[in-house]
């Protein structure tokens, strides 16, 4: 299923959707594949593929030490692509790949989306994407079926919501706050007015990522936007733990966000 239906199925429903971001080839390619089926089976509605990336920028500890040890564990584009053509063979949720520009342009921007479109990923993330160079990348999304998902953050301003809005595709992130990726408390009450403005221009899904580590943050995080992204909590549990932990976890999270529904 593509993923803008996906996740507008939740927004139609009110079911709020869950995103979940895993590392790939951390700390090896079977245990990626094993964890994309757990996150699947307990309720995940979408798995953000990171393509480690030696100079992860906007990543906090967790995830640039996840990253770090699978690029030593050999982590490729190449093997990142086997990995999405197999997990489309046995799972049925939507993928999308978070990278680094970088990454992209060493591959060479046209190559990327063909061989990745063909694998069957639904999106592209790409932090470093400034919106002035998605113009390199968007067309060629479009034209392979994928979403290059834009990014909003409270450091946006009125003027750049219209243009971010009008390229955004499958849903918008909105960045909690300033900094990198990892767990810390935040008040998601205050994104309200910056979601409201968003809600203003685009009909598009909004997810909010950055800092979720529980059930009760990603429900309240859950009541200003349509889904959430959790990306170092799930990574930490499967640095200190194992994928049974990131399985329950999820459900964990999965459980609030519907019950926060109705409460
Ligand atoms: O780790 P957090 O705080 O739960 O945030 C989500 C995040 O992990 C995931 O979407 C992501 C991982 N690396 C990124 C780099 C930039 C933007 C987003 C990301």
């Amino acid at each position: 299923m593509k993923l803008a239906e996906k996740l507008c199925n939740c927004k139609s429903t009110g079911r709020k959707g869950l995103i979940i971001y895993i590392t790939a080839g951390y700390p090896d390619y079977h245990t990626t594949l094993e964890a994309v089926k757990a996150v699947e089976a307990a309720g995940a509605d979408l798995v953000e593929i990171g393509l480690p990336f030696s100079d992860p920028m906007a990543d906090g500890p967790i995830i640039q030490q996840a990253a770090a040890q699978a690029l030593a564990a050999g982590a490729t584009v190449g093997k990142t692509l086997e990995l999405v053509t197999k997990l489309k063979q046995e799972t049925t949720i939507p993928l999308a790949i978070m990278t680094y520009y970088n990454i992209v342009l060493q591959y060479g921007i046209d190559k990327f989306t063909a061989d990745f479109a063909q694998a069957g990923i639904s999106g592209l993330i790409i932090p470093d994407l400034p919106l002035e160079e998605s113009a390199a990348v968007e067309p060629l999304c479009r034209q392979m079926g994928i979403d290059l998902i834009q990014f909003i953050a409270p450091t946006t301003t009125l003027e750049r919501l219209k243009p971010i809005c009008s390229q955004a595709a499958g849903f918008l992130y909105c960045i909690s706050n300033t900094g990198v990726t990892g767990v810390r408390h935040i008040d998601y009450g205050q994104l309200a007015p910056l979601l409201a403005a968003v809600r203003r221009e685009t009909d598009l899904p909004l997810a909010i990522g950055f800092g979720i580590g529980t059930p009760e943050a990603a429900r309240q995080a859950a009541k200003q936007a349509d889904a959430v992204i959790v990306g170092s909590a799930v990574m930490e549990r499967l640095m200190k733990q194992d994928v049974a932990a990131v399985r329950e976890f999820t459900a964990s999270l999965r459980l609030a966000l519907d019950r926060g529904e109705q409460g």
